[in-house]
């Protein structure tokens, strides 16, 4: 999808914001555009007080003089944008491609409402298409991998698992200090049982379903951005 389309997204969803809201940041390439928007209206006057998901998106507002925060100090979020992977009709989602699945799903449960931001080749029928993203701790990684790969299995998994960033010799490590393992589905059929099979093994840190977070999504298509609510 175009850049010009990721950011009529991304404006979309800036509408929703009022001077005064905590606010959630969400990570990667849409993001980063409602980032960059959000900037603009914080140098006109907006005031907002932000949680990023990422030190890349920290970096980012830091940059742009957006006021920052942590869930030390807030309690609670008004509102989280971020950008996904996958969504379906229901708006359960896939996330984690760009690795901050663990600070996205802390922030978003954090929040009193998540606005996502995708383009429509993002919205399926069934999650599972795009591989789903598995935080894992580093110690006892072959066994923890022995595990989730059975549960793959017994889930239908029609591939099986791979180290983020192996082929390239270096494996990816998240803002926490983990390992990604990403789990070829192909479909997933049953995400909620699945969701707590993984949550069930013990080096498994988080995944990257997200389900029942997202309460509406502006999906950005060549025809124009979809307004799309929960239950709708
Ligand atoms: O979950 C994420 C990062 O962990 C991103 O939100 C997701 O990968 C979508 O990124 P993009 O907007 O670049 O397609």
């Amino acid at each position: 999808m175009s850049e010009a389309l990721k950011r009529e997204a991304a404006a979309q969803a800036l509408t929703e914001v009022r001077s005064g809201m905590r606010l959630g940041l969400g990570t990667g390439s849409t993001a980063k555009h409602f980032v960059e928007l959000l900037g603009e209206k914080v140098a006109s006057g907006l005031d907002v007080i932000c949680v990023p998901t990422s030190e890349v998106t920290a970096a980012q507002a830091k940059s742009l003089d957006i006021p920052l925060s942590d869930l030390e100090t807030l309690d609670r979020l008004d509102l989280t944008v971020d950008g996904a992977d996958e969504l379906d009709a229901a708006l359960n989602l896939i996330k984690g491609g760009g690795g901050a699945l663990l600070r996205e799903k802390i922030v978003a449960a954090a929040s009193d409402a998540m606005i996502v931001i995708a383009d429509g080749t993002k919205l399926v029928e069934t999650l599972g298409r795009f591989p789903l993203p598995i935080e894992v701790n580093r110690f006892g990684l072959g066994a923890t991998r022995r595990t989730i790969a059975e549960v793959l299995l017994a889930h239908g998994a029609e591939g099986g698992l791979k180290l983020r960033g192996e082929d390239k010799g270096t494996p990816f490590v998240t803002d926490g200090g983990h390992l990604i393992l990403d789990a070829f589905f192909g479909r997933i059929s049953r995400p909620e049982a699945l969701s707590m099979d993984l949550l069930n093994i013990p080096g498994v840190v988080q995944h990257g379903l997200f389900l029942n977070m997202c309460s509406k999504a502006y999906v950005a298509t060549p025809d124009g951005v979809k307004r799309l609510l929960k239950n709708n």
